[in-house]
């Protein structure tokens, strides 16, 4: 049903906050069926209706998308939305569709004549789409800026939304070199509010992304990171007999419900989906090493829940009830971002990490290896690289620590809280007992672990006990433009975004 946009005649420049707001939760409500607005999203959306920019952090799940959906229908012309991944535009789109939004996306997974219909649109000078979602890359090209400028010429794009704003730091986790080409977008179309989201910058990261997009005078807008419906949990595969049984049979012993596992490497993604698949549990692993095809048809296979378990080294959208991290990851920031997935909605959630220590060495070996070779091209990096170390170290912390679970990750991103504010919804205050009695097995295991792979090393002839070949993925993913897997949208060539 393709519902007519709400007339709206009280949104015109900084008017009354409250004829303005009226009006806004009408097109809230008839659009998105929300009742009323969440957090900051109702000083965002007046903010930029009124031509001024806005940073909006929130945490993940908070509802960013409203702060740019509701400013899309409450007047005509074109929302630009840049968006890092193809799999959460093509998630959006298909959602505002559902809703008689008039969204699309432009990708290198749609067909020729899907794309030369929609650059008909937007060239017709009378658009009938409100939300247009591009990468960071296809911006970046000659030709696509120059159909912006017309349109913005034309007095038609009304707002530009940068998600995942973070994207555009070098201090950020995800990091995407495209995301620095953004800047040109003020000095190219200066009077057209911008928009940045996160929900992950850290004070650097933050001043960061205001200051390449050349924000002006911008409405700074953060609420906490909390995730009060999340249950934080660590297990420590060390301790388990087979941790791989132990994921399955947490899956199974949660119902049919809909979940993430997220692996480091692709190949342990194939593994752990034909493990699950084995245990009964229907899964399918998504990761950049697959084709367009396969990751577009395991994609609605789990929208439309014929799939329980998506096993992934990216992230995309959809609410789910439980994400387990099967390896560590990387920083807070990733973690924080990837267990975020779970309880969107707000309902009562879940996120599990296997904790192990060969994948903290492993992990340490990466960084470390990664670091020596940046250093030997360029000492600039020096400062990233004992970032990146820092950021390991936390979310060995955070594992390794007996102390609130919450309260570690609301202190990575700045945030000083009370131990009580978790309400006993982390396996550290709900069980502190049992998990200072697995931290105490655990340290134990490990000297053993220690003394024998000591004396294997006296017994063997090599000096190296670790292999670098065996760890090829994790050099090409450091090597990868962003820095990411979680780039996987197919950079084919400088156009192949459009
Ligand atoms: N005002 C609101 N009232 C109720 N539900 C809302 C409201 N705004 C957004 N939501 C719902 O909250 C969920 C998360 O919204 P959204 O996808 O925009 O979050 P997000 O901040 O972009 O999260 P993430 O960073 O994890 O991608 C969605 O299911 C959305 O429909």
């Amino acid at each position: 049903m393709k519902k007519s946009p709400l007339p709206l005649q009280h949104i015109r420049g900084s008017e009354t906050h409250v004829r303005g707001k009226e009006a806004l939760v009408k097109l809230l409500r008839w659009h998105f069926g929300h009742s009323e607005f969440r957090g900051n999203q109702l000083e965002a959306i007046e903010a930029v209706l009124s031509g001024r920019d806005c940073f909006c952090l929130m945490p993940t799940g908070g509802g960013k998308s409203m702060c740019f959906q509701v400013p899309a229908v409450a007047k005509p012309g074109i929302v630009l939305v840049v968006c890092p991944l193809i799999a959460l535009m093509e998630n959006q789109v298909m959602a505002l569709k559902e809703k008689g939004i008039a969204a699309e996306y432009l990708s290198s997974t749609q067909t020729s004549h899907a794309k030369n219909k929609i650059h008909e649109d937007i060239d017709s000078g009378k658009p009938s789409v409100r939300l247009l979602y591009v990468t960071p890359e296809l911006i970046s090209t000659p030709g696509f800026m120059l159909k912006l400028t017309k349109i913005y010429a034309r007095g038609l794009l009304n707002l530009i939304a940068i998600d995942e704003a973070h994207c555009i730091s070098t201090w950020g986790h995800d990091f995407r070199p495209s995301y620095r080409k953004l800047s040109s977008l003020r000095s190219r179309l200066p009077d057209v509010p911008i928009l940045a989201l996160t929900a992950t910058a850290v004070p650097k990261v933050q001043q960061d992304v205001i200051e390449s997009l050349c924000l002006q005078n911008p409405l700074v807008l953060k609420a906490s990171f909390n995730r009060p419906n999340i249950y934080y949990e660590v297990r420590y595969k060390d301790l388990l007999d087979d941790a791989y049984a132990d994921l399955s049979n947490l899956l199974k012993s949660i119902g049919d419900v809909c979940a993430i596992v997220y692996c480091l490497e692709r190949t342990t993604c194939d593994d752990m989906s034909a493990h699950l698949s084995n245990s009964g549990i229907s899964s399918a692993a998504y990761h950049a090493g697959l084709n367009n095809k396969m990751r577009t048809s395991v994609l609605d296979d789990w929208i439309s829940s014929k799939i329980q378990v998506v096993v992934a080294t990216v992230a995309f959208g959809k609410d789910v009830r439980i994400v387990c991290h099967y390896n560590i990851p990387k920083s807070m920031e990733a973690f924080y971002q990837e267990s975020g997935r779970a309880g969107r909605d707000q309902l009562p959630s879940r996120s599990m990490l296997y904790y192990g220590m060969d994948d903290r060495k492993k992990m340490e070996f990466i960084l470390n290896n990664a670091g020596k070779k940046k250093l030997q091209s360029s000492s600039s990096e020096e400062g990233l690289l004992k970032k990146s170390m820092t950021d390991f170290i936390q979310m060995v912390e955070y594992c390794e620590s007996s102390g609130c679970r919450r309260k570690k990750i609301l202190e990575s991103f700045g945030e000083q809280v009370p131990a009580s504010l978790c309400r006993k919804s982390c396996d550290a205050c709900k069980h502190p007992n049992l998990v200072a009695k697995y931290l105490e097995e655990l340290t134990n295991t490990c000297a053993v672990q220690q003394k024998s792979r000591f004396s294997r090393i006296l017994i063997s002839s090599s000096s190296d006990i670790v292999d670098e070949k065996q760890f090829s993925e994790f050099w090409n993913r450091d090597e990868d433009a962003g820095g990411s897997e979680d780039d996987i949208s197919n950079s084919d060539g400088i156009s192949s975004f459009c």
